[in-house]
């Protein structure tokens, strides 16, 4: 396999937590959320590099983050952007030139178990590009914005949940990047820039402990996860 590197996007304000402090950096058991999500790939052998992206504010305080917990795989710290797309695309060019396997993951995804990393990532060495993801548990309807009336009832055997790690060809997202930004397009995550490419991204069934710590609701439910299931397995 070429080298892999991993590139954490932690640079959100974290706004629908509404936190002083962003949450990325609140307490999870005896560690900030982000420290436990840049160990799970510090501890991954086949990671050659951890690029992270922070706020620029926040630079600094990372970079201890690194000294203290021994984030060796961590080779470089940097700003992000507006956007979630905009700081992956400011990680994809700090990569090392010779990377041809590239796992994006959320800093606020602090659960994501390794044998679930690794087929998403053996997959996209088959096809391209892969994603971790669960199947919708709830029904899930369209429904028109202005008058809230449904629109539609999707069937629920199509629909899956989508998650991080992404991981891709690096020649790949780097072009799905390039087009995206050409075309002013801006998606939720990495594998929508590549699909509008046309290329083929599979998903990778992973489970429902890998949450994305986004509203206060799943901040005791973090804690939990981390008491009862990830703690001894990998953390
Ligand atoms: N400009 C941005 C926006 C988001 N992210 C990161 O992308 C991940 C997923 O985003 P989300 O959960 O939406 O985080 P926030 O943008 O911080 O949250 P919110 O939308 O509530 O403000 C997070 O690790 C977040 O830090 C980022 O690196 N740069
Ligand atoms: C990339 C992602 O975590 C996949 O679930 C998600 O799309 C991030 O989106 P958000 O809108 O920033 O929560």
């Amino acid at each position: 396999m070429g080298k892999l590197g991993v590139i954490i996007v932690a640079a959100g304000k974290g706004s629908r937590m509404g936190t002083a402090e962003s949450k990325q950096y609140l307490q999870l058991g005896q560690k900030p959320i982000l420290v436990h999500t840049l160990q799970l790939f510090q501890n991954i052998h086949e990671v050659d590099e951890i690029i992270l992206v922070v706020g620029a504010d926040d630079v600094s305080r990372c970079n201890g983050y690194v000294m203290s917990y021994a984030l060796t795989k961590v080779t470089c710290v940097l700003a992000g952007g507006a956007e979630r797309q905009d700081s992956v695309r400011r990680g994809l060019h700090a990569l090392q030139e010779d990377t041809e396997w590239v796992l994006v993951h959320d800093g606020v995804r602090p659960f994501a178990k390794k044998e679930h990393m690794f087929e998403c990532l053996k997959k996209a060495q088959d096809v391209g590009a892969a994603v971790l993801a669960v199947p919708v548990k709830d029904t899930i309807k369209v429904v028109d914005a202005a008058d809230k009336r449904i629109q539609s009832t999707p069937d629920r055997r199509s629909l899956w949940a989508i998650q991080t790690p992404q991981a891709f060809r690096l020649s790949l997202l780097q072009e799905a990047h390039e087009q995206a930004q050409l075309d002013k397009f801006m998606g939720t995550d990495d594998a929508s820039l590549v699909e509008r490419l046309g290329a083929a991204v599979h998903v990778v069934e992973g489970d429902y402990y890998n949450i994305k710590i986004t509203t206060p609701e799943d901040l005791p439910w973090a804690e939990w996860i981390l008491q009862n299931v990830r703690g001894e397995e990998q953390i």
